[in-house]
């Protein structure tokens, strides 16, 4: 299986239009890839909180149109990275006044919807996306010819029960977009080598370069094995990771070596 992860800059200098373009643009040169991966809040910036309001968009807004007909154009499974989403108001009597989420968007290669996965854990503490956006409630996962999905957006990669419920249900390679600051990249690196051992899956992790609202981003996105080798990794700048892996490394690592199979559940509470 071949995977493309298009770790795109996101500058404050480009404006949406320019970088959805663009954006288009590289996911076509990516035709022949099995499935290609876009990080987290590409057309914004993760850290511009100001921008998620105003360029906010429906499900099926301009980012998922462009998106859908550039993943049926290269005829590829797409991971189209997130969306700031403006859902219709819970009444649902006028469109788009509704909460706000942190979407994932994954098409298949006919360009069709394929799953949407609403960010659970939202960075920022008391700031930030933490209070502009909702948490979505939603195991995601998707089958694709070869290998099951399991879905999470950057900041939920600190929160190892959600992907051992993503394995529970059946995911083998687990797909990360981010926008990851570069002040943490130490732990971009060895989280994402953890959930790929403790999982026993394939970890693709596709972050952003470039500088937005001040924040220099990490980069490095990086493909781990089930057995935690670093397949490939991306330097600081925009790039194009491509890797070939094979999916069936999942099923021979849990039965080589079945840890997951010993997994103590139900333990009892400290006694007082
Ligand atoms: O957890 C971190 O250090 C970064 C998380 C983040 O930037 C995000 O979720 O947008």
């Amino acid at each position: 299986m071949r995977a493309s992860l298009i770790q795109i800059a996101v500058d404050e200098g480009e404006s949406v239009a320019s970088r959805r373009r663009r954006t288009a643009a590289l996911v076509r040169e990516q035709a022949g890839a099995d499935l290609v991966v876009l990080p987290e809040l590409w057309t914004t910036g993760a850290f511009a909180y100001e921008a998620f309001g105003p360029e906010a968009e429906p499900l099926e807004g301009p980012t998922y149109e462009a998106m859908a007909k550039a993943a049926s154009d290269a005829g590829v499974w797409l991971h189209a990275g997130s969306i700031p989403e403006r859902t219709a108001s819970g009444s649902g009597s006028a469109a788009g006044d509704g909460p706000l989420y942190n979407t994932s968007l994954v098409f298949s290669p006919s360009g069709d919807l394929a799953a949407v996965y609403r960010k659970i854990h939202r960075f920022g503490f008391d700031q930030g996306e933490a209070v502009l956006m909702s948490a979505g409630r939603d195991l995601v996962t998707v089958r694709l010819p070869g290998t099951t999905l399991g879905l999470a957006t950057c900041y939920d990669l600190r929160f190892p029960e959600l992907f051992r419920s993503l394995v529970d249900a059946g995911a083998e390679t687990l797909v990360i977009p981010a926008g990851w600051p570069e002040r943490r990249r130490a732990h971009w690196t060895l989280l994402a080598q953890a959930r790929a051992v403790e999982n026993q899956a394939f970890v693709l992790a596709c972050g952003t370069a470039g500088t937005h609202a001040g924040v220099p981003q990490a980069g490095h996105s990086i493909v781990v094995d089930p057995w935690g080798e670093v397949l490939a990794e991306a330097g600081a700048g925009e790039e194009v990771l491509t890797v070939d892996f094979d999916p069936a490394k999942v099923a021979a690592t849990r039965e080589q070596f079945p840890a997951l199979k010993d997994r103590m559940l139900g333990l009892e509470p400290p006694r007082r």
